[in-house]
């Protein structure tokens, strides 16, 4: 079979994307999934987004996200930007969208290439000696600290992911450094990619509230600097945690073409 894909990058965390509203693609195939993501024997991404319609008739589509490693995952926030941006293509949204992923309903809307998606609340930070750990739709291990340009990401990332504390589940681990009050540097380690990726967008959104969470800025809107570009969240904090989280950034289509499958 050829199965026609689009590639999309959100701040170069890239994905493949598929219309699956005929639901030709079965969620179960982890062998084609990984195949599709592999950079040598596919077209290459770190994770695949099927489009297809939602039983909720309030929403204007559903969003099934894989990562690379070809097993359904949590939130994808890069990717919900990116598959706002492949909804507007087809011609199924304009400048507002409503879909729901595997961790609830999601607003967004896109202004001058800007894709902002509305994440879940979040109530729970846990603040430990050296990190801080949140769940914004996927799970997030936070360590702000120095020289992280310096850093073997992969090979630090993967020892704490593989650590005792996560076991089979695994996390996400964020490396940060501060910029300025609002402004921080960041580097993650993708659970699923087993690697760092350019960007990460519910990791971006952890490091914003696990920042304002120690005191590191005071401000309610941070912009946070990845490896592939930037990124603001929003959000207000509130007696329980934080809700009206807006992540933001440029979401692109980079091609199109058929794989034969
Ligand atoms: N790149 C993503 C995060 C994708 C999920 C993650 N790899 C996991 O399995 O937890 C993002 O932009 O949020």
């Amino acid at each position: 079979m050829k199965l026609t894909f689009y590639k999309y990058q959100g701040t170069g965390n890239d994905f493949v994307m598929i219309d699956n509203r005929d639901l030709k693609i079965s969620k179960n195939d982890t062998k084609l999934v990984r195949r599709l993501c592999n950079r040598k024997f596919g077209i290459g991404a770190d994770g695949l987004i099927l489009l297809e319609n939602s039983e909720d008739p309030q929403d204007d589509f559903k969003m099934v996200y894989f990562n690379a490693d070809g097993n359904e995952s949590s939130m994808c926030g890069n990717g919900g930007r990116c598959l706002v941006a492949f909804a507007r293509f087809l011609g199924i949204v304009e400048n507002k969208a409503r879909f729901t992923a595997i961790d609830g309903p999601h607003d967004a809307t896109v202004k001058d290439g800007i894709v902002s998606l509305k994440m879940q609340d979040v109530k729970d930070v846990s603040q430990n000696k050296d990190f801080l750990f949140l769940d914004t739709g996927s799970p997030h291990h936070v360590i702000f600290t120095e020289n992280i340009a310096t850093k073997d990401i992969k090979r630090e990332g993967a020892d704490i992911r593989y650590s005792d504390r996560y076991k089979d589940e695994g996390t996400n681990v964020n490396f940060v450094e501060g910029i300025s009050e609002d402004s921080f540097s960041v580097r993650t380690y993708e659970r699923g990619v087993e690697d760092e990726t350019l960007s990460c967008g519910t990791g971006v959104t952890a490091v914003a509230l696990a920042a304002y969470s120690s005191g590191k800025t005071n401000s309610e809107r941070v912009k946070l600097v990845t490896q592939g570009g930037e990124l603001f969240v929003d959000f207000k904090k509130t007696e329980d945690g934080f809700s009206d989280i807006w992540l933001s950034g440029p979401a692109e289509q980079v091609f199109k073409g058929e794989i034969i499958c």
